[in-house]
Order: C-alpha cells, then sequence, then structure tokens
C-alpha cells in the first residue's frame, strides 16, 4: 500500500483479495502485451497475412520436470522464422502462460543452428511499411510475453543466430553460447534496426555503448566476446562424437537446474520480483514485491523450510 508521503507499508489481505492481487498482477506480467486495438493493432489480422507464408514449425515440449524446450525448426533455411512460425510462436508462448507447473524454459534451433531470423522470402513479399509495422507489433508482442513467463528462460544459441534471431535470443533470461556458436545483429547490413524489440533488450542487458557498437558495427558476438560483455551467461562444449558426453540440451538442462530446482511457485515467485524490478518504476516494483511475497509467505515450501531448522551453510 502507498503511503500518503510516498513510502511503501504492508497491508493485511484476506485471501480473496490476495488472489485478485495476484490474478492482477499475472495479468501485468504475462498477458502483458505491448500492442492492442488502442494503438490501431488487430492481431487477427496479421495473424492471417502471416499464415499465408508457411513453412516450418515451433515445437514445445512440456516435460515433467517444469522445464519445457521450445525449438524452432526449419532447418532449410536455417531456421529462418516463416509468417506461420511467428503465428505459431504466439501460440506456444500463449501454452506456456497457462502452465501452472512451469519452472524454466530452454528455447534452441533444430539442426545444429539457432535461427537466421526472419524468413527472407516473406520479408520481400511484406516489404511495404504497413505490413512491416504490424509484423513488428505482432512479433514484439510474442516476444514481451516470452520473456514476462513466470519461469526461468535460457537460449541455448548453437551455430548463428542472426538477425531476428539475435533479437530473439535477448527475449530469455539467460544465453547459453555453444563453442564456435555466433550472435550477430546483422540489420544493418540489410539496411534496418531490429523491430521485434531486440534492441530495447540489448541496451538492458548489455549496456547502451556496447549495444551501439553491436548494432553499429553488426559485429559477431562469439562465445569469449559474449562473456565478456554480459550477453553470454555461460559457454557450453560441443560434444565430441564419443560415446557418453552431455549433448547441448543436456548441458543446458544442467546448467539451468541450478535456478529451477525447488517448488514451481518459488521459482516463478523469484521470476515475478525480478521482473517487475527490472519493468516498473520503483514503488510500485516494491508494491509487486509484496503482493508476490504474500503468495509464498506460508506457503508449503516455507513452513517445511521452517519445519526443517535449515542452515545455510
Ligand atoms: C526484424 C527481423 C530482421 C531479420 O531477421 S532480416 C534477416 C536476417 N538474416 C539474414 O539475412 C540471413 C541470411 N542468410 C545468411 O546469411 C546465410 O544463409 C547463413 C545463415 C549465414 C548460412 O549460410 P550457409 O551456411 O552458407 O548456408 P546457405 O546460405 O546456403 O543457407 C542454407 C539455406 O537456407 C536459406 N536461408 C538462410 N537464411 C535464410 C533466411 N533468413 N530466410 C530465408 N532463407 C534463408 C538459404 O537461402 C539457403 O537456401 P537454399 O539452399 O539456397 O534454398
Amino acid at each position: 500500500m502507498l503511503r500518503q508521503d510516498g513510502t511503501v507499508c504492508s497491508e493485511a489481505t484476506t485471501p480473496g483479495v490476495q488472489q485478485q492481487q495476484l490474478w492482477s498482477l499475472d495479468k501485468r506480467q504475462s498477458s502483458g502485451c505491448v500492442y492492442s486495438s488502442t494503438h490501431g493493432f488487430n492481431p487477427e489480422e496479421i495473424r492471417e497475412k502471416l499464415q499465408a507464408f508457411p513453412g516450418g514449425s515451433i515445437d514445445l515440449l512440456k516435460q515433467e520436470s517444469g522445464v519445457a524446450v521450445l525449438t524452432i525448426n526449419n532447418p532449410s533455411r536455417m531456421n529462418a522464422f516463416s509468417g506461420s512460425m511467428m503465428v505459431d510462436l504466439e501460440e506456444r508462448v500463449s501454452q506456456l502462460e497457462s502452465w501452472t507447473d512451469c519452472k524454466g524454459l530452454i528455447v534452441q534451433g533444430a539442426a545444429g543452428t539457432f535461427c537466421s531470423g526472419s524468413d527472407l522470402n516473406a520479408v520481400r513479399a511484406i516489404s511495404n511499411p504497413q505490413d512491416g509495422m504490424k509484423m513488428c507489433m505482432f512479433m514484439q508482442n510474442a516476444l514481451t510475453r516470452l520473456l514476462r513467463l513466470p519461469l526461468i528462460s535460457v537460449a541455448l544459441v548453437e551455430g548463428r543466430a542472426l538477425g531476428g534471431g539475435a533479437e530473439l535470443t535477448t527475449a530469455c533470461d539467460f544465453r547459453l553460447l555453444a563453442s564456435g556458436s555466433v550472435i550477430q545483429f546483422v540489420h544493418k547490413h540489410m539496411g534496418l534496426v531490429p523491430g521485434w524489440g531486440g534492441a530495447a533488450r540489448l541496451v538492458r542487458i548489455v549496456g547502451s555503448q556496447n549495444a551501439l557498437k553491436l548494432l553499429g558495427g553488426a559485429v559477431k558476438v562469439d562465445p569469449g566476446l559474449g562473456l565478456q560483455i554480459g550477453l553470454a551467461d555461460g559457454v557450453l562444449e560441443v560434444p565430441q562424437a564419443e560415446e557418453g558426453a552431455d549433448t547441448l540440451l543436456q548441458q543446458a538442462e544442467n546448467w539451468l537446474s541450478q535456478y529451477t530446482k525447488g517448488p514451481a511457485p518459488v521459482i516463478q515467485a523469484v521470476k515475478k520480483v525480478v521482473l517487475s524490478g527490472r519493468e516498473l518504476p520503483l514503488s510500485e516494483a516494491l508494491r509487486t514485491e509484496k503482493d508476490v511475497f504474500g503468495t509464498v509467505w506460508g506457503g508449503p515450501a516455507n513452513l517445511q523450510a521452517l519445519a526443517s531448522k535449515s542452515k545455510h551453510k
């Protein structure tokens, strides 16, 4: 609750009120589209246009562990996003939003490479500014909802992440780069700037100086440079052919498990407080943190920890 002097104090809430607060928090955070009809955006119209450019798919595998795998699958075009894949992506994000037990997500490309951005055939066909704007709003909505999911996400980058593919990596909480991989915002070479929200997110990840260098120079970010500027959160070795080595996906699952270990409501709460800290003005972020705190305080995991007199050595 916001006091008149602008400071924040806690308030006692009944379970019903708490549930309602949480609902509005979820609504603000996870279904948070950037564009709606008030911005002249008609998702149905652009969905129909995008469906006219088929090919490939976005595949979602939800696992019992609470960690899902999202695969960008269009290998004959280096996993470029066809129009129908953009619509697919939106649908998969909706499925993840309604998954109550979610804890983590790995976003990967099929067949040894991440994603080469927009399908250039579709780009050529909708190169007029009006359609470009609509596609841009559609993808910003989908990727913003992806980033705001109440789970911890990681982009597993093998091979190349170019253009829109580079932008997609920034819609995840973390990025793991396989040896030999490259993230490159090639937009400048295409006479473009990012349009799927990649520039805004990149600035928040690596700072404005580094973002300007990466976009202005269309710099190839390899694992070493990625670690240096904070675009990469870890580097994975591509396994040799010999038996027994973990696949890149297994390595990514192991890496992610340090953050997704534990009960889903607690992991989801962690993401929500970090997300609100990142996106909201301080007073609003503090109120959100209080609301989220209320959902875990006295909850099963909290009571169990108190009963076990745990020590944090
Ligand atoms: C707001 C969004 C902005 C954007 O995303 S704009 C798009 C930015 N991306 C690009 O410009 C990528 C262009 N492609 C390339 O640079 C190269 O194809 C790439 C990915 C480095 C791979 O090079 P190579 O290993 O030599 O393989 P290749 O060129 O023979 O490609 C294999 C097949 O994949 C196709 N492909 C690759 N990227 C594509 C794309 N983005 N859209 C449509 N088709 C694409 C390529 O045309 C080729 O097909 P085909 O075998 O000739 O039929």
